[in-house]
């Protein structure tokens, strides 16, 4: 039997490729992973009736925890539908190895991914370094992790794709107080917090940010907020961190990306989404390709 990995792309439930849907119409057991992405104006009702068959919603706890009697089945086909593709940005590759040391054949059907859709930004994929993942800051935790490797990537030229937050299920510690369990609603971070957050953590840790090498400072980089990428409501705004704070994007999902080294081309394009009265300067002498 099969484990199937499909992509469903990022943007509603008719971005399945041809090859997926046929896969997702012969599986005994259709499986939707719901926890790093959500999809864009879909819901489980319409898949269930394009595909002519039940869906299971599976959260992160299901997928870690309970993948061996749910999802890992030696004697039934089944596919597991991840929005975007199954292999970017995502986990699923420890599902993939549990499936193989069951026994079980895997088979990944790729689709769209934010990882490439990126490039609609201008900035092209060959100059894009490590992508880093942005979390939540609470009240007194403010992880800056991410921040050496955006450092890193500036100082080849590179660009940084920052995926952002997503909390879906995230107990509710104030009810588990009074002994009940409950869940706050999902939160999806925005390029406006994303872009605060780094202002935050440069003051945390890059308390030199006043001198003169800019380069490896990314406070003063190009940033280029992306929203809903794939659907029709798509958003793309160039700015710097602290325009991009002051920008509402509207609903999920976002990322963002700080510009690396900017050649001509990509400067063509990122001009088109420069936010009106931006005070972002491009350099006026651009190096070769
Ligand atoms: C863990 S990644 C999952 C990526 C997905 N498997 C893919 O291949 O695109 C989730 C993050 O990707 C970004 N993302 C996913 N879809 C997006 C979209 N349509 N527009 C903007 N950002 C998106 C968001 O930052 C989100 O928090």
């Amino acid at each position: 039997m099969v484990l199937y990995m499909v992509g469903l792309g990022l943007g509603d439930e008719n971005d399945i490729t041809v090859k997926g849907l046929k896969i997702v119409q012969q599986c005994d057991l259709v499986v939707l992973e719901a926890y790093t992405s959500v999809l864009g104006i879909v819901d489980k009702e319409k898949l269930e009736a394009l595909y002519g068959k039940p869906i299971v919603v599976a959260d992160r706890d299901t997928v870690e925890t309970q993948a061996d009697e749910i999802i890992l089945q030696n004697d039934k086909n089944v596919a597991f539908l991840v929005v975007g593709d199954p292999l970017c940005a995502t986990t699923h590759t420890d599902l993939w190895l549990r499936a193989r040391q069951k026994g079980i054949q895997v088979e990944i059907v790729h689709n769209a991914s934010i990882m490439g859709a990126a490039a609609s930004s201008g900035l092209s994929l060959y100059n894009f370094g490590q992508t880093v993942s942005i979390p939540f800051f609470e009240d007194n935790w403010k992880p800056t992790s991410f921040v050496p490797k955006i450092e890193y990537n500036l100082q080849g030229g590179m660009h940084t794709l920052c995926l952002l937050d997503i909390k879906v299920k995230e107990p509710d510690f104030k009810a588990m107080m009074k002994g009940k369990t409950e869940y706050l609603p999902p939160r999806f971070m925005s390029v406006a917090t994303a872009a605060q957050q780094l202002i935050t953590s440069q003051q945390l840790l890059l308390p030199d940010n006043n001198n003169n090498n800019n380069k490896t400072h990314y406070g003063t980089a190009l940033c280029v907020g992306l929203a809903r990428m794939g659907q029709p409501t798509q958003q793309i705004i160039a700015g710097t961190l602290e325009e991009l704070a002051q920008i509402d994007m509207g609903t999920p999902l976002h990322s963002l990306i700080i510009c690396g080294d900017v050649h001509d081309l990509e400067v063509e394009v990122l001009k088109e989404f420069l936010v009106e009265g931006s005070k972002y300067q491009f350099p006026t002498n651009n190096s070769e390709q």
